[in-house]
């Protein structure tokens, strides 16, 4: 358990680390390339240190060098793991493995934490059972443990739900070229966290592979296609950069965050124009956005298309005037932790008046005062009412560890607005 003290102000510049969903994407598209791959500035983080094991099982070798990893992609040849591939409670891992384990020849079987093993996929097994995979949910629950049992997938039309996670369509779209007949993915319903999906799209592209977007409704992939051996600079995560800025918000400081790709397509890139609706000034530099803290008003605002920094967004609602109601987040109940009734219990317990349903939370800031934190085992929960103990004293953070699924310096950027 940490305490987190007070802060005046927070000032100053921080480096964000690199984006954990480029780094995963990019390890697989390194391992289906045909030749060394030099990944620049990958992170360095329990997600994408389980990605870069479960490589190593499907024989594809890794090796570090100061701040880079140079992969030796295998052009889609792959072995099949010999041991259960374990990917910790890395949804990136689990869902863009199974995709890939189709591609190996024999059976791959995955298994992840207890959180994993509870949270869906059968959605995306029954999307590889319409090749003829055999892709099954051990205990017939929908959820890991998986066995796949690869070999040739076929590809053809393939029809997908598109509302739990946008993570099993990536799966399928990093794969789809290596497949062995063209691919159409139709997605059913709507689908959730499409910018997810732009950032699959990027990285393809950047490594010579095409797919045709039908407005996120038919996606189209031309069989044959290959990743392209290359130097790879991994940008920053923009998901991971919200809790600066929202230091900055809550304290009325001013915070730069570097390392940063304004331009990205990652949706959470967005977040500082949140906080500029809440009040904030900001201002975008090269790789840099600088964040000026002003008295915050609440907001209603759909974050279907950013996740991830909805728990540092409903931080900062506890320090603006009027409510603030978050919608379009149903998929928020299937993360590492059901996130929705995470935040509800400890916004709560710091004094908030706080409403929630299936998919949104509101939330009405009251007389804020200090707690010991529950984080569920959950990096965003921890990094997040963090943010809170700048404003409120007496914050403590249990279990801080936990930020080590995507953010292991966390705690030691963050420190530097003290110095
Ligand atoms: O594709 C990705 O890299 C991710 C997609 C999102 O998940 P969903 O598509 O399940 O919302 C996001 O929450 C997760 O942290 C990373
Ligand atoms: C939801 C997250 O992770 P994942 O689904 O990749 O486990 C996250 O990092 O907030």
């Amino acid at each position: 358990m940490i305490e987190i003290k007070p802060l005046k102000a927070a000032h100053g510049s921080v480096e964000a680390p690199s984006s954990k969903s480029y780094t995963n994407r990019a390890y697989l598209l390194a391992a289906l390339a045909a030749g060394s791959v030099r990944l620049d500035r990958p992170l360095f983080s329990d997600d994408t240190r389980y990605m870069r094991q479960a490589l190593d099982q499907f024989g594809i070798a890794c090796r570090e060098e100061s701040e880079a990893v140079i992969v030796e992609g295998t052009g889609g040849v792959l072995q099949t793991p010999q041991q259960e591939l374990h990917v910790g409670n890395a949804g990136t891992a689990m869902r863009f493995l199974t995709t890939f384990a189709t591609l190996a020849p024999g059976e791959t079987r995955l298994t992840g934490d207890a959180r994993m093993q509870e949270r869906p996929i059968e959605d995306l097994l029954h999307c590889l059972r319409q090749m003829g995979i055999r892709a099954e949910s051990v205990r017939g629950n929908q959820c890991p443990p998986l066995t796949i049992h690869g070999g040739s997938p076929q590809g053809g039309t393939l029809k997908l739900a598109g509302n739990q996670s946008s993570q099993y369509l990536t799966s399928l779209l990093i794969c789809a070229p290596y497949f062995q007949q063209d691919t159409t993915i139709e997605i059913l319903g709507d689908l959730t966290s499409k910018s997810y999906v732009d950032i699959t799209l990027d990285i393809m592209k950047t490594f010579g592979v095409t797919v045709i977007n039908e407005s996120y409704q038919r996606f189209r992939i031309a069989a044959g296609q290959r990743y392209r051996a290359q130097t790879y600079r991994v940008e920053g995560d923009a998901s991971s950069a919200s809790y600066f800025f929202a230091a900055a918000a809550v304290t009325g400081g001013t915070v730069t965050v570097t390392h940063l790709n304004p331009k990205s397509v990652q949706g959470d890139i967005q977040f500082p124009r949140v906080l500029e609706q809440m009040g904030c000034k900001i201002d975008i530099g090269d790789e840099k956005i600088t964040v000026k803290g002003n008295p915050l008003r609440g907001i209603t605002i759909n974050m279907n298309n950013m996740p991830d920094v909805v728990q540092t967004l409903a931080v900062v609602a506890l320090f603006a005037t009027g409510r603030t109601t978050v919608t379009g987040i149903g998929n928020l109940r299937i993360k590492e932790t059901d996130r929705i009734q995470a935040l509800e219990a400890e916004l709560t317990r710091l004094g908030a008046h706080v409403e929630a349903g299936d998919d949104f939370i509101s939330i009405e800031p009251g007389a804020l005062k200090p707690a010991a934190i529950e984080t569920y085992n959950d990096h965003r929960m921890a990094m997040s009412f963090a943010v809170a103990g700048l404003n409120i004293p007496g914050i403590r953070i249990k279990n801080p560890q936990c930020v080590d699924k995507s953010f292991p310096d966390f705690f030691d950027r963050f420190q530097s607005f003290y110095d």
